[in-house]
């Protein structure tokens, strides 16, 4: 790490993305005491922040700290600072990322607390950044992932992630920067499965909140959290994954919570499909992302491109895409050929 980064108070970090989870990440470094650069997307964010120290779009009924300094100006935000967060949709990861591109300075460290895999070229999040800024090294990026709601962080309940990066170093730094007594941040060294992990639970998670819409019971909500991870864990198996990040936080950790909390933008969304909305409804009343509806796109394609058995997330693909009716897709989920549990590979 440079000298400036062995003194806290020197530290300059800047938040790219001001939906809810950038929101509450921002707060809570600005409220640890770092002066926070915030991009903000939208002006009337940007306006209302200042006016009211909150986002009332994004994270309601939170008082933003005195430290967060929101702004619309994207380079100024990213230009020389030691850490800087991106937290935008996965969808539009690559055109702000390109917008940053050349303006990071050789020190600074990147976070990526986003979720998703982008459509076409299947890449996680760091395979976008890392396209689209080369002059990044694998060594100054980590992952931030792990069940982790804005509202709950905001509110300052126990929560606890992990930051996956491949240089442990960063991981630690990235560690000491976000920790607090309610944030407990452990590090690990996978980001392919801290980012598969965090992603493909979406589509899990639409899935739990269409068989809730359907009022179909608790047995089946267990099953289809197991059998979720099963076929996230082939995935990331196939994908160079350690297995044993899908039985951590960022694997079983934010599957659980998202499959089951109500606070779950996706989830939501699920729900409303079995409840019998359509997702074109559903999605014109959402000013808030449900990453998981895209990312069931890239799943369905980029399993059948590797020939990976993932039956849960074709299943909710079909839903979503080619009007299958959520019944139909349960039937056919019961019905598929009977075999050995343990047979994952
Ligand atoms: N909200 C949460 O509890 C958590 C969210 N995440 C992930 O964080 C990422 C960001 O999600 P949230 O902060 O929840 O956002 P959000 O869903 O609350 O809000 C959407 C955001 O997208 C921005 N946006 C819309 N069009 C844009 C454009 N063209 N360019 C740049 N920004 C644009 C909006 O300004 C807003 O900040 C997602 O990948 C999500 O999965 C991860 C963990 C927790
Ligand atoms: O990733 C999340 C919690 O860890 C947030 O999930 P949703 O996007 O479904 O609200």
């Amino acid at each position: 790490m440079t000298k400036q980064m062995t003194n806290d108070k020197d530290i300059k970090i800047g938040v790219v993305g001001g939906g809810s989870w950038g929101t509450a990440l921002a707060n809570l470094l600005a409220s640890k005491g770092f002066k926070t650069d915030f991009w903000v997307y939208e002006k009337e964010v940007k306006a209302q922040i200042e006016e009211y120290r909150e986002n009332k779009f994004f994270l309601p009924g939170f008082f933003l700290s005195d430290n967060l300094f929101p702004s619309n100006d994207l380079i100024e935000v990213v230009s020389n600072k030691n850490l800087v967060l991106i937290v935008v949709p996965s969808h539009v990861m690559r055109e702000t990322a390109l917008k940053i591109a050349g303006h990071i300075s050789e020190q600074t460290i990147i976070v990526c607390a986003s979720k998703g895999i982008e459509n076409g070229t299947h890449l996680t999040m760091s395979g976008v950044i890392a396209e689209t800024l080369p002059e990044v090294p694998e060594s100054h990026f980590a992952v931030l992932s792990g069940p982790s709601f804005a509202r709950e962080v905001a509110a300052e309940f126990p929560t606890v992630v992990t930051v996956a990066s491949k240089n442990h170093k960063t991981a630690q730094f990235v560690q000491h920067i976000f920790a607090t007594p309610f944030f407990r941040v452990y590090t690990n060294d996978d980001v392919t499965g801290a980012e598969l992990g965090g992603s493909v639970k979406n589509v899990i998670a639409i899935a739990s909140g269409i068989i809730d819409g359907l009022g179909l019971g608790s047995n089946t909500r267990a099953a289809l959290i197991t059998r979720g991870l099963a076929e996230i864990r082939r995935l990331g198996l196939r994908l160079g994954a350690n297995p044993r990040t899908f039985t951590g936080l960022a694997g079983i950790g934010d599957l659980v919570l998202t499959c089951t909390g109500e606070l779950s933008r996706n989830y939501t969304v699920g729900k409303k499909i079995g409840q019998g909305q359509t997702l074109k409804e559903i999605l014109s009343e959402m000013r808030m992302v449900a990453e998981g509806v895209k990312t069931a796109k890239s799943v369905y394609n980029l399993s059948r491109k590797l020939g990976v058995e993932m039956p849960i997330s074709h299943e909710t693909y079909h839903i979503l895409y080619d009007d299958v009716s959520p019944r139909e897709a349960v039937y056919k989920l019961m019905t598929r050929d009977l075999r050995h549990e343990m047979d994952e590979e």
